[in-house]
Protein backbone atom coordinates (compact mmCIF):
# COMPACT_ATOMS: atom_id res chain seq x y z
CA UNK A 1 0.00 0.00 0.00
CA UNK A 2 1.09 3.63 -0.89
CA UNK A 3 1.61 5.82 2.16
CA UNK A 4 2.18 8.86 0.13
CA UNK A 5 1.32 8.80 -3.58
CA UNK A 6 1.58 12.00 -5.51
CA UNK A 7 0.54 12.28 -9.08
CA UNK A 8 1.43 15.37 -11.25
CA UNK A 9 1.58 17.42 -8.19
CA UNK A 10 2.14 21.37 -9.30
CA UNK A 11 2.08 24.10 -7.02
CA UNK A 12 2.44 27.95 -7.68
CA UNK A 13 3.26 30.75 -5.86
CA UNK A 14 2.02 34.30 -6.89
CA UNK A 15 2.25 32.61 -10.35
CA UNK A 16 5.39 31.06 -10.52
CA UNK A 17 5.63 27.41 -10.75
CA UNK A 18 7.30 26.18 -7.87
CA UNK A 19 6.34 22.89 -8.06
CA UNK A 20 5.78 20.88 -11.81
CA UNK A 21 4.39 17.83 -12.65
CA UNK A 22 5.70 15.76 -9.53
CA UNK A 23 4.78 12.53 -9.10
CA UNK A 24 6.24 10.13 -7.10
CA UNK A 25 5.21 7.52 -3.93
CA UNK A 26 6.15 6.21 -0.53
CA UNK A 27 5.33 2.39 -0.02
CA UNK A 28 4.22 1.25 3.54
CA UNK A 29 7.71 0.82 5.93
CA UNK A 30 9.84 2.87 3.19
CA UNK A 31 12.43 5.49 4.05
CA UNK A 32 12.41 7.94 1.38
CA UNK A 33 14.68 10.97 1.30
CA UNK A 34 13.73 14.10 -1.00
CA UNK A 35 16.88 15.46 -1.92
CA UNK A 36 18.28 18.85 -4.10
CA UNK A 37 19.50 22.31 -3.86
CA UNK A 38 18.43 25.09 -2.25
CA UNK A 39 15.41 26.64 -3.30
CA UNK A 40 14.15 23.31 -5.54
CA UNK A 41 11.17 22.90 -3.58
CA UNK A 42 11.80 20.05 -1.47
CA UNK A 43 10.13 21.94 1.73
CA UNK A 44 7.87 23.17 -0.69
CA UNK A 45 6.61 19.19 -1.72
CA UNK A 46 6.95 18.03 1.83
CA UNK A 47 4.68 21.20 3.06
CA UNK A 48 2.00 20.48 -0.08
CA UNK A 49 1.98 16.98 0.92
CA UNK A 50 0.48 17.71 4.44
CA UNK A 51 -1.78 19.97 3.40
CA UNK A 52 0.27 23.50 4.55
CA UNK A 53 0.25 24.42 0.87
CA UNK A 54 -2.61 24.22 -1.90
CA UNK A 55 -1.96 22.43 -4.71
CA UNK A 56 -2.43 24.10 -8.30
CA UNK A 57 -2.48 21.00 -10.31
CA UNK A 58 -2.04 17.36 -9.56
CA UNK A 59 -3.39 14.80 -6.77
CA UNK A 60 -1.63 13.70 -3.59
CA UNK A 61 -3.52 10.62 -1.97
CA UNK A 62 -2.42 10.49 1.93
CA UNK A 63 -2.98 6.32 3.24
CA UNK A 64 -4.97 5.73 -0.14
CA UNK A 65 -7.12 8.68 0.49
CA UNK A 66 -7.41 11.82 -1.36
CA UNK A 67 -5.56 14.44 0.69
CA UNK A 68 -8.60 16.80 0.49
CA UNK A 69 -10.90 13.50 2.49
CA UNK A 70 -8.14 12.92 4.40
CA UNK A 71 -9.17 12.99 8.13
CA UNK A 72 -6.91 11.13 10.14
CA UNK A 73 -3.88 13.69 10.60
CA UNK A 74 -2.83 11.77 13.93
CA UNK A 75 -1.09 8.76 12.26
CA UNK A 76 1.20 11.52 10.46
CA UNK A 77 4.14 12.91 12.77
CA UNK A 78 5.29 16.15 11.43
CA UNK A 79 9.20 17.60 12.48
CA UNK A 80 9.56 21.19 11.07
CA UNK A 81 12.92 22.46 10.65
CA UNK A 82 13.09 24.64 13.55
CA UNK A 83 11.59 25.18 17.16
CA UNK A 84 9.99 28.41 16.08
CA UNK A 85 11.51 31.60 17.54
CA UNK A 86 9.12 31.62 20.59
CA UNK A 87 6.21 33.01 21.71
CA UNK A 88 7.56 34.34 25.11
CA UNK A 89 6.33 31.68 26.75
CA UNK A 90 9.00 29.16 28.56
CA UNK A 91 7.40 25.74 27.43
CA UNK A 92 9.06 22.93 28.55
CA UNK A 93 10.81 19.96 27.11
CA UNK A 94 7.95 17.96 28.30
CA UNK A 95 5.03 20.20 27.42
CA UNK A 96 6.55 20.23 24.07
CA UNK A 97 6.27 16.85 24.07
CA UNK A 98 2.67 16.73 24.88
CA UNK A 99 1.26 18.82 22.43
CA UNK A 100 2.25 15.93 20.16
CA UNK A 101 -0.36 14.10 21.84
CA UNK A 102 -3.31 16.32 20.79
CA UNK A 103 -4.01 15.03 18.10
CA UNK A 104 -4.76 11.86 19.65
CA UNK A 105 -6.76 12.36 22.43
CA UNK A 106 -8.53 15.78 21.42
CA UNK A 107 -7.97 19.03 22.65
CA UNK A 108 -10.78 19.33 25.56
CA UNK A 109 -9.58 15.87 27.32
CA UNK A 110 -6.87 15.95 30.24
CA UNK A 111 -4.11 13.95 29.53
CA UNK A 112 -4.18 10.27 30.79
CA UNK A 113 -1.81 8.31 32.01
CA UNK A 114 -1.60 6.80 28.23
CA UNK A 115 -0.81 10.04 27.53
CA UNK A 116 1.99 10.98 29.76
CA UNK A 117 3.59 7.41 29.38
CA UNK A 118 3.73 7.90 25.66
CA UNK A 119 5.45 11.50 26.40
CA UNK A 120 8.29 9.75 28.77
CA UNK A 121 8.21 6.62 26.16
CA UNK A 122 9.47 9.30 23.25
CA UNK A 123 11.55 11.17 25.51
CA UNK A 124 13.46 8.28 26.37
CA UNK A 125 13.58 6.49 23.11
CA UNK A 126 15.62 10.63 21.83
CA UNK A 127 17.28 10.33 24.69
CA UNK A 128 15.92 13.42 26.84
CA UNK A 129 14.13 12.12 29.80
CA UNK A 130 15.86 13.53 32.23
CA UNK A 131 15.08 16.86 30.09
CA UNK A 132 11.80 16.87 30.61
CA UNK A 133 11.68 19.39 33.19
CA UNK A 134 13.60 21.53 31.79
CA UNK A 135 12.52 24.75 29.45
CA UNK A 136 13.48 24.14 25.78
CA UNK A 137 14.90 27.29 25.43
CA UNK A 138 17.81 25.92 27.68
CA UNK A 139 18.40 23.03 24.92
CA UNK A 140 21.58 22.85 22.34
CA UNK A 141 20.07 22.85 18.66
CA UNK A 142 20.25 19.59 18.20
CA UNK A 143 18.43 18.66 21.45
CA UNK A 144 15.79 20.75 20.61
CA UNK A 145 15.21 18.69 16.98
CA UNK A 146 15.47 15.68 19.34
CA UNK A 147 12.57 17.14 21.32
CA UNK A 148 10.83 17.75 18.37
CA UNK A 149 10.73 14.49 16.72
CA UNK A 150 10.13 13.30 20.26
CA UNK A 151 7.10 15.69 19.85
CA UNK A 152 6.04 13.80 16.64
CA UNK A 153 6.79 10.29 17.92
CA UNK A 154 4.42 11.04 21.52
CA UNK A 155 1.31 10.87 18.81
CA UNK A 156 2.38 7.12 18.03
CA UNK A 157 2.11 8.24 14.18
CA UNK A 158 2.40 5.69 11.33
CA UNK A 159 4.54 8.15 8.90
CA UNK A 160 7.15 10.69 9.79
CA UNK A 161 7.70 14.02 7.89
CA UNK A 162 11.12 15.30 9.04
CA UNK A 163 12.10 18.86 6.77
CA UNK A 164 15.64 18.59 7.37
CA UNK A 165 16.18 17.33 10.68
CA UNK A 166 19.99 17.25 11.11
CA UNK A 167 20.55 20.62 9.29
CA UNK A 168 22.89 22.76 11.70
CA UNK A 169 22.85 19.77 14.43
CA UNK A 170 26.12 18.50 15.77
CA UNK A 171 27.21 14.85 14.79
CA UNK A 172 26.48 13.47 17.84
CA UNK A 173 22.99 14.50 17.75
CA UNK A 174 22.82 13.53 14.40
CA UNK A 175 23.74 9.89 15.07
CA UNK A 176 20.78 9.95 18.13
CA UNK A 177 18.58 10.87 15.27
CA UNK A 178 19.98 8.16 12.75
CA UNK A 179 19.15 5.72 15.93
CA UNK A 180 15.59 6.94 16.58
CA UNK A 181 14.94 7.11 13.23
CA UNK A 182 16.43 3.65 12.66
CA UNK A 183 14.33 2.22 15.45
CA UNK A 184 11.03 3.88 14.28
CA UNK A 185 11.82 2.16 10.97
CA UNK A 186 12.30 -1.38 12.06
CA UNK A 187 8.85 -1.19 14.24
CA UNK A 188 7.13 -1.05 10.83
CA UNK A 189 6.74 2.92 10.78
CA UNK A 190 7.38 4.92 7.41
CA UNK A 191 9.41 8.11 6.78
CA UNK A 192 9.73 10.76 4.40
CA UNK A 193 12.49 13.16 4.91
CA UNK A 194 14.27 16.30 3.43
CA UNK A 195 17.97 16.34 3.51
CA UNK A 196 20.35 18.78 2.37
CA UNK A 197 23.22 16.07 3.37
CA UNK A 198 22.28 12.63 4.83
CA UNK A 199 25.45 12.66 6.73
CA UNK A 200 24.38 9.26 9.15
CA UNK A 201 20.62 8.44 7.98
CA UNK A 202 21.79 7.81 4.52
CA UNK A 203 22.29 3.67 5.68
CA UNK A 204 18.51 4.09 6.14
CA UNK A 205 17.23 5.10 3.04
CA UNK A 206 15.24 3.18 0.85
CA UNK A 207 14.61 5.61 -2.27
CA UNK A 208 15.79 8.94 -2.43
CA UNK A 209 13.95 11.48 -4.80
CA UNK A 210 16.14 14.24 -6.05
CA UNK A 211 13.93 17.55 -6.76
CA UNK A 212 15.70 20.22 -9.60
CA UNK A 213 13.78 23.60 -10.38
CA UNK A 214 10.79 21.92 -9.21
CA UNK A 215 10.84 18.87 -10.84
CA UNK A 216 11.77 15.33 -9.72
CA UNK A 217 15.18 14.72 -12.02
CA UNK A 218 15.92 11.53 -10.41
CA UNK A 219 14.32 7.98 -7.97
CA UNK A 220 16.31 5.60 -7.28
CA UNK A 221 18.80 4.44 -4.98
CA UNK A 222 20.91 7.25 -2.83
CA UNK A 223 22.88 9.22 -5.41
CA UNK A 224 26.63 9.89 -4.23
CA UNK A 225 27.50 13.32 -4.45
CA UNK A 226 29.01 14.59 -7.74
CA UNK A 227 32.66 15.07 -7.36
CA UNK A 228 32.76 12.25 -4.49
CA UNK A 229 35.87 10.27 -6.46
CA UNK A 230 38.09 13.67 -7.04
CA UNK A 231 37.17 14.82 -3.42
CA UNK A 232 40.68 15.05 -1.77
CA UNK A 233 41.74 11.86 0.67
CA UNK A 234 39.43 9.60 -1.18
CA UNK A 235 41.98 6.70 -2.34
CA UNK A 236 39.62 4.98 -4.26
CA UNK A 237 40.36 1.36 -2.28
CA UNK A 238 36.94 0.47 -2.15
CA UNK A 239 35.89 -2.84 -3.89
CA UNK A 240 33.54 -2.30 -6.37
CA UNK A 241 31.46 -5.00 -5.66
CA UNK A 242 28.29 -3.04 -5.83
CA UNK A 243 27.44 -0.89 -9.15
CA UNK A 244 28.36 2.09 -9.50
CA UNK A 245 25.40 4.44 -7.94
CA UNK A 246 25.05 7.61 -10.12
CA UNK A 247 26.38 10.55 -9.35
CA UNK A 248 24.11 13.92 -9.21
CA UNK A 249 24.86 16.67 -6.93
CA UNK A 250 22.80 16.30 -3.98
CA UNK A 251 25.11 18.51 -1.17
CA UNK A 252 25.73 21.61 -3.45
CA UNK A 253 27.88 24.33 -1.01
CA UNK A 254 25.79 27.31 -2.13
CA UNK A 255 24.07 26.72 1.03
CA UNK A 256 23.78 29.61 3.41
CA UNK A 257 25.78 29.64 7.11
CA UNK A 258 22.79 29.14 9.57
CA UNK A 259 22.68 32.65 11.51
N1 LIG B 1 5.69 31.23 0.83
C1 LIG B 1 6.36 31.42 -0.30
N2 LIG B 1 6.00 32.40 -1.17
C2 LIG B 1 6.66 32.60 -2.32
N3 LIG B 1 7.69 31.84 -2.75
C3 LIG B 1 8.09 30.85 -1.94
C4 LIG B 1 7.46 30.57 -0.69
N4 LIG B 1 8.08 29.51 -0.10
C5 LIG B 1 9.07 29.14 -0.95
N5 LIG B 1 9.07 29.93 -2.05
C6 LIG B 1 9.97 29.80 -3.21
O1 LIG B 1 9.74 28.52 -3.78
C7 LIG B 1 10.96 27.95 -4.21
C8 LIG B 1 11.15 26.61 -3.51
O2 LIG B 1 11.35 26.82 -2.11
P1 LIG B 1 11.50 25.63 -1.08
O3 LIG B 1 11.62 26.24 0.27
O4 LIG B 1 10.46 24.64 -1.32
O5 LIG B 1 12.90 25.03 -1.53
P2 LIG B 1 13.83 24.02 -0.76
O6 LIG B 1 14.32 23.08 -1.79
O7 LIG B 1 13.12 23.45 0.40
O8 LIG B 1 15.00 24.96 -0.26
P3 LIG B 1 15.88 24.91 1.09
O9 LIG B 1 16.79 23.75 0.93
O10 LIG B 1 16.59 26.22 1.06
O11 LIG B 1 14.93 24.79 2.25
C9 LIG B 1 12.05 28.96 -3.88
O12 LIG B 1 12.32 29.70 -5.05
C10 LIG B 1 11.43 29.82 -2.83
O13 LIG B 1 11.96 31.11 -2.88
Amino acid sequence: MSVVAVRHGAVTYGGRHVLRDVSFEVATGQVVAILGANGSGKSTLVRTILGLVPLAGGEIDLFGTPRARFRTWARIGYVPQRIGAGSGVPATVGEVVASGRLARRGIFRPARAADRDAVRAALEDVGLLDRINDPVTTLSGGQQQRTLIARALAGRPDLLVLDEPTAGVDAASQEAFAAVLGRFAERGGTILLVAHELGPLEPLIDKAVVVHDGRIAYEGRVPEPAGHHAAPGHDHVHPHAEPERPAICVAPTDRLPAN
